[in-house]
């Protein structure tokens, strides 16, 4: 499947940061747009409906499932989670460069399905301040974080199948770092339909 404009899907261990991350990138960048997920699982604090997810029931979660309308979902620590058609194929067709906050399996799953996908794993710098930052976010049971950490072990092993690792140790710097792929890929895109662009035109280029 292709559709104009740049799809980036970031993935990472949980409490590595990739959701203060995206957020950020967010706020620098107006013409990225991040695609929200429909889940399972409850809300959690401050959450609302429609902002961080379509919250579900796992029936309707499965009902749409059999229906086709989601690219990709996948069961993580428990719960459902997907990226529903409706919530992203609108903008890509609109050529609008989107992001993808999903786990390991969904990525690698939208990689088939869009080959010029750009898969960017963010690792801790340790597992000891993996466990910090889940308990500093206020993930303080025992057992939540002792599941998160097992994961942890089964997801960084897959890093080697993304295109981009980004270390988020300083977080300015982990920031910085995603940026630059984002532009990167930007010019990269632009290369590709450079026909059709107006410079290489008036420089009489191929
Ligand atoms: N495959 C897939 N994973 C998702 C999707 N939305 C969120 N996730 C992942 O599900 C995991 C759990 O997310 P969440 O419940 O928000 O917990 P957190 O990672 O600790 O903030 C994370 O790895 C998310 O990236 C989705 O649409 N598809
Ligand atoms: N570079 C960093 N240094 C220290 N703390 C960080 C850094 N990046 C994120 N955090 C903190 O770590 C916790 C987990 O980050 P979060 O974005 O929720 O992770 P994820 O979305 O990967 O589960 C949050 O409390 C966040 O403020």
């Amino acid at each position: 499947m292709e559709y104009p404009g740049n799809l980036f899907v970031v993935a990472a261990p949980s409490g590595a940061g990739k959701s203060s991350l995206v957020k950020a990138l967010l706020e620098l960048d107006a013409k990225l747009d991040v695609s929200i997920s429909h889940t399972s699982r409850a809300p959690r604090g401050q959450e609302q409906h429609g902002r961080e997810y379509w919250f579900t029931t796992p029936e309707e979660f499965r009902a749409m499932a059999d229906r086709g309308e989601f690219f990709e979902w996948a069961e993580v620590h428990g719960n459902l989670y997907g990226t529903s058609r409706a919530a992203i194929e609108a903008r890509m067709a609109h050529g609008d460069d989107v992001v993808l906050e999903i786990d390991f399996q969904g990525a690698l799953q939208i990689k088939k399905l869009f080959p010029y996908a750009v898969l960017v794993f963010i690792l801790p710098p340790s597992w000891e301040e993996l466990e910090q930052r889940l308990k500093r976010r206020g993930d303080t049971e025992p057992s939540v974080i002792a599941k998160r950490m097992a994961n942890a072990r089964v997801e960084v092993a897959q890093a080697q199948q993304f295109d981009f690792v980004v270390v988020n140790a300083v977080f300015e710097t982990a920031l910085f770092d995603l940026k630059a792929i984002v532009h990167a890929q930007r010019l990269k895109y632009a290369a590709q339909r450079r026909n059709r662009s107006a410079v290489f035109r008036a420089l009489d280029l191929p």
